[in-house]
């Protein structure tokens, strides 16, 4: 397959899936039992595999296939695969020396080894160091001897554990001469390629219900001192000689690689459920009319309330805005990763501090924004079958896996206080940090000019930035590190978003620039960012006040302001969400179809309710009738 960019492929796979003979067709999942979602989705998920197959994708092909437009039709209830695509094969291909990669990959693409990526355990998810799984090198065998210690460092999350993955790739504590080395990864055979049952030593299966997705089929896995041969720990970066020997990694953290990755995947994905989420709210709020009839005797399209208005249409401006800066983010990590693997690791605490931040503020508006878009479809929002109950708990995830928020902002809020104390390397050229060592930018505030609030964007994470870090710096002279950082968590993470904020605003302000294949587009541009930047002050106007020299007469000016683009943006809710170019069958709502054809869907999707099949349930007469309440 030619190589194409993520939403060439998002398109061209759209396209292919709803063609399927495997898989065009879907079926209601929600009144299957838990087993029966599982097998629907687990068929579902391999056929894909295959498509992939024949379509001849590379790995980093396969990573964008993840794009939730396609899988959210493909595997409604979670891809049972996913982990296997996103985050396994990634890590062998990354992580895994030449030697490993030709070893594994074959079966890997032939299906014989499925794979996921097994790092959380019970009592340890954030704080990585502190997991505690072992991998014992001994060298009178050559192999690691794998062992969980009690039952709370069991491995307890991975997705296709549960009763998916015959490997995993193990992040365990490795000992060499009894010395601790830190955590790395370990190829691990945990089930038989043929019988799939549970090796020796390996006790593994599912953890139970969650909030949704609850065919990721994710899984727990202890290790009764499990001999692992020594050519299965990951050796692109460390090595354990056949002696027992230990090469470091050039980088501290070069085994974080897949979570950096990541990241970056599900920023770019989150805005995906979010533009499906604004499709069905954009069109429900068109087709649905409630209240006092209007001069023209009809009730009034809920859109054409202010308030609803608010409800609906920031988040359309949202979509374009996030989907330019995430796709900017997967292009940097494309370039760092490619330098890295070439030996230079200059340009990764930036990414990591970049994607670390990116994902955090994607995933929390973006389920924000998802639920605020649930709610103003009133009641039928609540139905499942408006998909956008899925919606929110497929965004809510992305805000606790691969680093709970709060701990990622504070990995770059990190960052950003040593940039702003000078005690890190200096930025590169084009870094996203170099307005921390420069004057404040000192455009007057303007309503009506989005480079005078992007200037204004700049200034709060500026003096949130050098506020904190300046706490930070008088407390450490008084108080324990750990303790000075405790103090200022809260201010940290607050700098954090802030400085998420600016990257966003300025990579956009970059993309309405650069637009100049129609003056119509560009006029659209404009008004979607100017929506985004006046919602964006609206959201947050102390900051305003306090770090961004807004005055309180502009902060009443901007509320204006914010409400009369709503209005302007109003006639063209309908062609901007059209625009995100998604079929029917790939939104899968009944509030959200393109004919507006809401009543007729709601009443065909109860016909599916098993309780209507008889006039009267049996389950009645047992359990009422029979008790004689
Ligand atoms: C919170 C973390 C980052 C802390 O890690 P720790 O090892 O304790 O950090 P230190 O305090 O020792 O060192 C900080 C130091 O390291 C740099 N750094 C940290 N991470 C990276 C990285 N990935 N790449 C480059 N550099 C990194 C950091 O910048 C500091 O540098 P200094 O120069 O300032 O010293 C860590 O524990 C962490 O990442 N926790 C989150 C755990 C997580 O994300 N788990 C994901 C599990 S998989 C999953 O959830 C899958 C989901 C399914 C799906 O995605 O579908
Ligand atoms: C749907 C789903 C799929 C997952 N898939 C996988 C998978 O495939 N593989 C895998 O290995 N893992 C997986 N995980 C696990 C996931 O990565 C962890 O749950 C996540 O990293 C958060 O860690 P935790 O659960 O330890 O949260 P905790 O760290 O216990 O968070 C609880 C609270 O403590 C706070 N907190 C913790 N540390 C700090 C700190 N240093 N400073 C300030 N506040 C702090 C947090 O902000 C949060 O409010 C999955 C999780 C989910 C929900």
């Amino acid at each position: 397959m030619v190589s194409r960019n993520r939403s060439q492929v998002k398109d061209h796979l759209g396209s292919k899936v709803l063609n399927h003979p495997e898989l065009r067709n879907t079926k209601a999942t929600e009144y299957m039992s838990h087993e029966e979602k599982y097998r629907y989705n687990l068929s579902r998920a391999t056929a894909m595999l295959k498509l992939i197959d024949e379509e001849g994708m590379d790995v980093n092909e396969i990573s964008k296939v993840m794009s939730h437009t396609v899988s959210g039709f493909t595997t409604p209830d979670g891809n049972p695969l996913a982990v296997h695509q996103v985050m396994f094969v990634p890590t062998l291909m990354n992580q895994a020396d030449d030697d490993q990669v030709s070893r594994w990959l074959g079966d890997v693409f032939n299906g014989t080894i499925v794979g996921t990526y097994a790092q959380t355990e019970l009592s340890h998810g954030t704080f990585v160091r502190g997991l505690r799984t072992t991998a014992t090198y001994d060298p009178a065998s050559r192999t690691f001897d794998l062992h969980t210690p009690d039952v709370s460092a069991a491995k307890w999350w991975p997705g296709g554990l549960g009763t998916t993955a015959n490997h995993a790739v193990v992040m365990a504590q490795l000992y060499t001469d009894g010395q601790p080395r830190g955590i790395h990864p370990f190829m691990v055979a945990i089930r038989d390629r043929e019988t799939h049952r549970p090796l020796p030593g390996i006790t593994v299966g599912e953890i139970g219900p969650k909030l949704g997705q609850n065919t990721l089929n994710n899984g727990y896995l202890l290790f009764d001192h499990v001999k692992v041969p020594r050519e299965n720990m990951l050796m692109r970066n460390a090595r354990v000689n056949e002696d027992g020997s230990y090469t470091k990694p050039s980088h501290q953290k070069a085994s974080y690689g897949t979570m950096v990755f990541t990241r970056v995947a599900i920023a770019l994905d989150t805005v995906d459920a979010l533009q499906i989420a604004a499709t069905i709210a954009a069109r429900y709020s068109i087709v649905r009319r409630q209240g006092e009839p209007r001069d023209d005797g009809q009730e009034p399209q809920i859109i054409d309330y202010q308030t609803q208005q608010l409800k609906v249409l920031p988040h359309i401006a949202a979509c374009y805005v996030l989907r330019a800066s995430t796709a900017r983010l997967w292009e940097h990590h494309t370039h760092v990763t490619s330098e890295v693997r070439g030996g230079d690791t200059a340009l990764l605490p930036e990414l990591h501090a970049t994607a670390c931040c990116l994902k955090a503020l994607v995933t929390q508006d973006c389920s924000e924004a998802i639920e605020a878009l649930r709610l103003s479809c009133g009641g039928h929002g609540y139905m499942t079958a408006s998909r956008l109950p899925a919606l929110y708990a497929y965004a809510t995830a992305g805000a606790t896996y691969e680093g709970e928020n709060t701990v990622l902002l504070l990995q770059t809020a990190r960052y950003l206080v040593k940039q702003a104390g000078g005690s890190h390397a200096p930025p590169a050229a084009g870094s996203a940090v170099t307005y921390l060592s420069r004057p404040a930018d000192d455009t007057p505030f303007a309503v009506g000019s989005p480079a005078a609030y992007v200037a204004a964007v700049g200034r709060v994470a500026r003096g949130r930035v050098t506020e904190v870090a300046a706490a930070l710096q008088a407390d450490r002279q008084t108080m324990p590190e750990a303790d000075a950082w405790n103090q200022s968590l809260v201010q940290l993470v607050a700098a954090a978003l802030a400085h998420g904020r600016y990257f966003v605003v300025r990579e956009f302000a970059e993309v309405v620039s650069q637009q100049s294949s129609s003056r119509a587009i560009q006029q659209m541009l404009q008004l979607l960012f100017s929506v985004y930047l006046a919602h964006a002050v609206s959201r947050a106007e102390g900051d305003f006040i306090t770090y961004g020299g807004l005055t309180p007469s502009d902060i009443r000016l901007n509320r204006r302001h914010l409400l009369r683009l709503l209005a302007e943006l109003r006639p063209h809710m309908i062609p901007l969400t059209d625009a995100f170019d998604l079929p029917d069958r790939l939104i899968n709502s009944t509030l959200g179809a393109w004919d507006g054809d809401v009543y007729r869907r709601m009443f065909e999707q109860a016909s599916h309710s098993p309780l209507n099949t008889d006039e009267v349930p049996a389950s009645f007469h047992q359990a009422m009738l029979r008790s004689k309440l």
